[in-house]
């Protein structure tokens, strides 16, 4: 993808010199990225509320089917509500959504930790799922809208920073809530925390401003340059810039849009519009490529992932749990302090190899853990009173430890000294202590001979090398991967097509999140952990060929020229003739001014 020399929408020259930011422009992108806060936390609490939610008093008896409705219904939610928060971020504003998403959320979150009964609670991850689907498509919107170009990057890394904050925070509150009461308190309590960082959004948001492009953009001329004064902290000559760049821009699409004649719904405009279209293709692309990296399944199946590589006690898979999560929060202070910097293509690029490898990484720690777990005894060596016409039994059969505990009706039965064992079907009633059938079933509540039962474990020698796997991939993705799709996605679409585009990608990253969460573990039964982890490095490799050759350069352009980066020469050339056309128009008005409260000022 070639570059473009920057071309500014009014014709005026940038300032030579960054702006002198205050603080409004900090608490404003602070208050904003709370939103990223909401979509980790809730991401990743209802792990830990699952542990003792089923049961609880009043929501007895959960079967799985419950549990893995109300475990995937927000994703599924936030699917919807991302896809929705478009055309309403159009109509009503960037900042009425977040106060929209923020309000649902506390509602939620409090309809949550509040429930008497299953229903109850599925009505909150419902309003939670839809709240934060709406938050992760207007928040980079809003941070992309109003930031100055210099931070833009940055402040949109601090959104991707603060999910990985919120599922850190949701595992260390998780653990803590865990010692009050939880099958009572504790779980509603993991629920009702997450209503105080939203209350405090709503009530920021009441105070603050909404983004200067949407102002202008819908006819409010003078509180555009009344938050342009805030937001560049009274800087004369950035403020008459960007004023003058939001209002050339406006007038060109104007033009363009009268030009072709556009009528109908936006998405019909995007249909015909080839660059734009392929700015939403490329910029979906990139969100459906960070979930098929696989990033959801280690942070949703960390425990069993710990559990599998070997460690059988529950307060050291929780312990490495937190420190895999620290790992994920560590890597975006890496793109968040150099995406102004080196720009996003290397950074995306770095990251983006790197994860290809600790993925293949990942990939090569399984294998050697299934290599060097115990094998099972021939099939005609079953003995005991193993009966093969018993459900399950033949699905158990000829397969070694690891093969055998990852298959979920199945369980390891095997000699406590030589290790070598049988793989069983695991029995219905409490199928992590005995096998339905074979030596270890349960006789008289206990088994009888020298038999042990596993049902999510194996001894290894490899222990620690998936975790220490896992620990890598996450530091690689989330040193890029984890934000670039955002930022990108804040930058890459003109005005008229910003919020649709976004919450099409948006709603892209929440299916194939979905879809990489619900496929995890059949996939693992196919062709096995090493495997699936193999695959999701292919499709990764798939990424970084996407990204080298489809993915411009965004740093250092205003979001009103990154949209040329899309166009072929001819339909650049167009649009230059075009602008500059406006730009000798706008130049024209923009020399004269008018008296306006008893000051000289410009007459737009
Ligand atoms: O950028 C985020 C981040 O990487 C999260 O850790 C992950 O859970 C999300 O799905 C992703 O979109």
């Amino acid at each position: 993808m070639v570059a473009i020399a920057a071309i500014s929408s009014s014709g005026r020259d940038k300032p030579a010199s960054n702006p002198r930011l205050g603080l409004f422009v900090y608490i404003l992108a602070s208050a904003a990225v709370i939103g990223g806060f909401l979509f980790g936390y809730d991401t990743s609490v209802v792990s830990a509320a699952m542990l003792y939610m089923p049961d609880a008093p009043g929501l007895k008896p959960m079967d799985t089917v419950w549990q893995e409705v109300l475990v995937s219904i927000s994703p599924g939610m936030a699917a919807v509500g991302s896809l929705m928060s478009g055309t309403s971020s159009d109509y009503i504003g960037r900042r009425k959504v977040i106060l929209g998403a923020s309000a649902i959320f506390t509602l939620g979150a409090l309809v949550c930790a509040a429930s008497v009964n299953k229903i109850m609670l599925l009505i909150g991850r419902i309003l939670l799922g839809i709240a934060i689907g709406f938050a992760s498509m207007i928040v980079p919107v809003y941070l992309g809208e109003t930031a100055p170009t210099h931070i833009r990057g940055m402040l949109v890394s601090a959104f991707a920073l603060m999910i990985s904050f919120g599922q850190v925070v949701a595992n260390v509150t998780g653990g803590a809530f865990s010692y009050i009461d939880p099958y009572n308190v504790g779980w509603r309590l993991m629920f009702a925390f997450a209503a105080v960082p939203s209350l405090i959004q709503f009530v920021c948001f009441i105070f603050l401003p909404e983004t200067p492009r949407w102002l202008y953009e819908n006819g409010f001329e003078e509180e555009t340059r009344e938050v342009l004064e805030k937001v560049y902290n009274g800087d004369k000559e950035w403020v008459e810039y960007e004023m003058a760049e939001i209002i050339a821009f406006n007038e060109d699409q104007a033009k363009e849009n009268a030009q072709n004649q556009h009528s109908g719904p936006v998405i019909w405009r995007i249909l015909k519009t080839p660059h734009v279209l392929k700015a939403c293709f490329i910029g979906s692309m990139l969100q459906a490529f960070q979930q098929l990296a696989g990033i959801n399944t280690i942070l949703y199946y960390t425990a069993d992932i710990i559990r599998s590589s070997g460690i059988s006690n529950n307060h050291t898979t929780i312990w490495i749990s937190v420190g895999l999560s620290v790992c994920n929060f560590i890597g975006p202070f890496i793109p968040m302090s150099l995406i102004e910097k080196v720009g996003r293509r290397i950074l995306f690029l770095f990251s983006c190899g790197l994860v290809v490898l600790s993925l293949i990484f990942i990939g090569v720690a399984f294998l050697l853990v299934n290599h060097d777990s115990a094998a099972t005894f021939p099939a005609n060596q079953y003995t005991g009173n193993f009966n093969s016409s018993y459900p399950d039994a033949k699905g158990c059969f000829p397969r070694n430890c690891d093969f055998c505990v990852t298959t979920d009706a199945c369980g390891f039965c095997h000699d406590a000294n030589t290790k070598q064992g049988y793989c069983l079907p695991a029995s219905s009633d409490d199928p992590e202590v005995f096998s339905s059938t074979g030596s270890c079933t349960s006789t008289n509540g206990s088994i009888s001979n020298n038999f042990k039962w596993e049902k999510y474990y194996c001894d290894t020698r490899f222990t620690l090398l998936p975790i220490i796997a896992c620990g890598v991939y996450l530091l690689t993705f989330s040193s890029g991967f984890t934000s670039l799709p955002w930022v990108l996605n804040s930058e890459f679409y003109p005005m008229w097509a910003r919020s649709t585009c976004v919450s099409i990608s948006t709603t892209s990253n929440w299916v194939f999140n979905l879809i990489i969460a619900l496929t995890y573990l059949s996939l693992t039964q196919v062709i096995g952990k090493y495997g699936a982890f193999w695959l999701y490095a292919g499709l990764t490799v798939i990424a970084f060929v996407f990204i080298l050759f489809l993915v411009p350069e965004t740093k250092g352009y205003s979001i009103e020229e990154v949209e040329m980066l899309f166009m072929n020469k001819k339909q650049r050339r167009e649009a230059e003739t075009r602008r500059r056309e406006t730009v000798t128009e706008v130049r024209s008005r923009m020399n004269s001014t008018v008296s306006f409260g008893g000051q000289q000022v410009h007459k737009y």
